[in-house]
């Protein structure tokens, strides 16, 4: 038996998704906008309606938000207030290897917005799975690197979203190594990437804190579609069963 419970994270990008993903049984909610890519942020009228949302419904589980590509802020001048529920904060890290140091930039940018929206949050560091193809650094340096500046967690994810997914791009040996070496620096993990259904026997010798799913909870599995209380329900069944009943040993 796998002794961690596996959450499910679902990502939504208006009010009437946030509705059927709790409905649907999510364990955390995370805010991004598919349209805009991977990571992409959802726009100053939707993060006020969900802030107004989130208020008047007080939800109790874990809120998170995308924030785009960490290269788009070097342009950046404003951005909306981030509501006061949100806990995890995330930037994707494609285009970083022509940088001179992402590192240190990941740094500034991440400060900056501390200081803006002045507080502290919990950073997700992002590693694509198709990082070679997003020009990212590689998920063994991102965990080094989310390790050495004290993130919360490390979100496995893909840059791309048509074609390949997790389960494609990297192997299970290697995603074992990732998640076994975060947990000793007391990092969680979340796996995501167009994970279907399907994938989850697959995955379940995995001890991952949590699986992320946008694609896979929307009408037809397709991420621009709207969430499904009924795709999230069937997801949060079977991941139950699968990593719930595993002999692990
Ligand atoms: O963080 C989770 C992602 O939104 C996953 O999206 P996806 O399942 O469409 O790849």
């Amino acid at each position: 038996m796998n002794p961690r419970r596996v959450e499910l994270l679902v990502s939504v990008r208006n009010c009437e998704e946030i509705a059927a993903a709790l409905a649907g049984g999510c364990d955390l909610l995370d805010f991004k906008e598919p349209e805009n890519g991977a990571l992409g942020m959802v726009d100053s009228e939707s993060l006020q309606a969900i802030t107004v949302y989130c208020e008047r419904h007080s939800i109790p589980q874990p809120l998170s938000m995308a924030l785009g590509e960490l290269v788009e802020w070097h342009e950046r001048c404003t951005m909306p207030r981030i509501p006061s529920a949100m806990k995890y904060l995330k930037l994707g890290l494609s285009e970083t290897r022509e940088l001179p140091d992402w590192k240190s930039c990941w740094q500034v940018v991440t400060e900056r917005i501390e200081m803006e929206q002045q507080r502290q949050f919990d950073w997700i560091a992002v590693a694509y799975a198709d990082w070679e193809q997003a020009s990212a650094a590689s998920p063994l340096e991102v965990l080094s690197a989310a390790i050495e500046s004290r993130c919360a967690g490390l979100l496995i994810d893909t840059f791309h979203k048509q074609g390949s997914g997790l389960t494609d791009l990297l192997s299970l040996e290697l995603l074992d190594e990732l998640i076994q070496r975060a947990h000793r620096h007391g990092l969680k993990v979340a796996l995501a990437g167009s994970i279907r259904l399907g994938d989850l026997e697959a995955l379940s010798p995995l001890q991952p804190d949590i699986v992320g799913i946008r694609g896979a909870a929307c009408t037809g599995n397709r991420r621009t579609s709207s969430i499904e209380s009924s795709a999230v329900r069937d997801f949060r069944m079977q991941l139950e069963e699968q990593f719930h009943c595993h002999p692990w040993g």
